[in-house]
């Protein structure tokens, strides 16, 4: 519950509009119970009438047809109201959860899946949304209508009201407590089932070509099928439990409606109430009811929002990789970067660096290679301040990295690495990533200077053609030299290269790097590669080892 209280502020926001859904849903209601109870008084009138009974037929009849009539608006406008305020109100949450999300990418923490992280964006957000609006409206309505109902049953018929005002607490508050507690585990199980079964998706989709290659595409299958028996043996308890939870609901309204009838019975025959009046109250027992049945409904969701809500508020909670300056420096556009005795172990793990030195020129080119899991990647990081190294110091010109905004540090330095992705967008706005203010001049001498611009110039729509999901329209070289135009478009005076040529065969990788050295010449490049690097890409190649360099 407390997880959920977390989002209060956020539905306060919008709180005038659900604050007229609940108002609208109760005159529906009261519209409802009106209706029902002067139907049944008119009714049973116009039957005594019959027997010789004087009847004024109009007055009833014409409030007959004003209750429906406000119910048909109030229950459209309540809807209307209702379910804008709900749809702003996720898209609130989502505004919400990437402003808080965005400054921690890329996130360090391992254990949150791709498809886990998809799943808490997606599924979890909406399992939120009828949180508020359907279990705060039906019982404050259950609240007014119950408690109305019961003294006007106290005023008519005194013996009824104690069982109705019992009935009505135990539907509207004690069967859904019940079922909360009952359906807490299974709804956060349900809700960790459900993520696996899209991760499951999700990872037989992306590796799909492998699968099919390796011939495992049956396990996959299977994990996806078991991942999914999961879920639905979940989803049945769950909706067992609220069937369960309706049908004592339905028992209580059984409850009182009888004690009404009889109790209402025995005053007819006394004399203390008439006919019609009590064939009134009855019906209006009836309709009261109608909000209990939506409390168990939006109750029986109660225990997947609750693990949703969790779910976010640990995704929202994940703390910031690194602190911004108070006094942010300015970073001298021609200051060497420097290494100094670094020492850097992710959480929990052996360290990756010690006592890690080196110093890199302006306009120096190094390339630093070293087995797989020696920490070449994680030296980027570093330099990116995407991390930070527990002893050491990092810095540019002589002032450390922590004295820099990130953002200033990300325009110092682009990063082209293996993953770099090519948008599912026209190649200018692939390009205009870099910098957004660039101008169609600067993204063609971008592309001239990664030897891009003949194969663009030569497609019918130039800079406006759509390149594929993973780049697809473009060979790999291609896309390749497409993230380097990117990285040149930005004019970041230093490059920071992550096996660049990853995944190129060796004609199209010396290409790339013959691009790449002319390209640029006055910049720094710092590169991680396993390649065997042609004659003049760089001044020097180092070897990291043991979590230093080795000569
Ligand atoms: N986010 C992370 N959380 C925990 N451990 C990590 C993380 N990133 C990297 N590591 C670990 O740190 C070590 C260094 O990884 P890193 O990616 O820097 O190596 P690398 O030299 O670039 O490897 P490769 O050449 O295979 O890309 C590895 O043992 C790796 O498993």
């Amino acid at each position: 519950m407390k997880a959920l209280l977390a989002f209060l502020p956020l539905f306060r926001q919008r709180g005038r509009a659900f604050g007229l859904a609940l108002l609208l849903s109760l005159v529906t209601l009261l519209a409802g119970v009106a209706l029902l109870g002067t139907s049944g008084w008119f009714i049973t009138a116009t039957a005594l009438t019959t027997l010789g009974l004087g009847f004024n037929l109009f007055v009833p009849s014409s409030l007959v047809r004003g209750f429906s009539f406000i119910r048909i608006l109030a229950r459209y406008g309540e809807r209307l109201v209702g379910h804008n305020a709900t749809l702003k109100l996720l898209s609130d949450l989502r505004g919400w959860l990437f402003a808080l999300l965005f400054p921690k990418l890329p996130l360090p923490d391992r254990s949150l899946r791709h498809g886990d992280l998809v799943s808490r964006l997606t599924a979890d957000v909406d399992a939120l949304d009828t949180a508020f609006l359907v279990a705060v409206g039906p019982w404050m309505a259950a609240l007014l209508v119950g408690g109305g109902m019961t003294a006007l049953l106290g005023f008519f018929l005194p013996g009824a009201a104690l069982a109705y005002g019992l009935a009505m607490l135990g539907a509207a508050l004690l069967v859904p407590i019940g079922l909360v507690w009952l359906s807490r585990s299974a709804g956060r199980a349900s809700v960790a089932a459900q993520a696996d079964m899209r991760m499951a998706v999700l990872d037989g989709a992306i590796g799909h070509a492998d699968l099919t290659a390796l011939g495992a595409l049956g396990t996959a299958a299977r994990r996806f099928e078991a991942a999914s028996a999961i879920a639905a043996s979940l989803r049945r308890r769950l909706g067992a439990y609220t069937a369960g939870a309706a049908a004592m609901v339905q028992m209580l309204a059984a409850l009182a409606l009888i004690s009404t009838l009889w109790m209402g019975l025995l005053a007819v025959d006394a004399g203390h109430v008439e006919g019609p009046v009590m064939a009134g109250l009855l019906l209006a027992v009836l309709g009261s009811f109608e909000v209990t049945g939506m409390i168990v409904r939006s109750v029986g969701k109660a225990g997947a929002a609750m693990a949703a809500a969790e779910r976010l508020n640990a995704l929202a909670a994940l703390a910031p990789p690194v602190a911004e300056p108070a006094k942010p420096r300015d970073i001298p556009e021609d200051g060497a970067i420097a290494f100094e005795e670094v020492s850097f172990a992710y959480p929990g793990l052996p360290p990756v660096l010690s006592g890690f030195s080196l110093t890199i020129a302006p306009g120096e080119r190094i390339a630093i290679a070293g087995p797989s899991g020696s920490g070449k990647s994680t030296l980027l990081r570093l330099l990116l301040r995407l991390a930070e190294p527990q002893d050491g110091a990092i810095g540019i010109g002589g002032i450390g990295l922590e004295q820099f905004r990130s953002a200033d540090i990300h325009a110092h330095m682009a990063l082209l690495s293996q993953d770099s992705p090519v948008f599912i967008d026209t190649i200018r706005n692939n390009l205009l990533i870099g910098r957004p203010d660039a101008s169609d001049a600067d993204l063609w001498a971008a592309l001239a200077e990664a030897q891009l611009d003949a194969h663009i110039a030569a497609l019918p729509k130039g800079l406006d053609s759509i390149v594929g999901e993973a780049g697809r329209t473009l060979s790999a070289g291609q896309a390749r030299r497409l993230c380097l135009a990117r990285a040149l478009v930005s004019r970041a005076p230093v490059l920071l290269l992550d096996e660049p040529s990853d995944a190129l065969d060796r004609a199209t990788e010396l290409a790339f790097f013959g691009v790449l050295a002319a390209a640029a010449a006055e910049r720094t490049i710092i590169m991680v590669t396993h390649a065997a690097l042609p004659e003049g890409v760089v001044d020097r190649v180092l070897t990291l080892r043991n979590g230093r360099l080795c000569t």
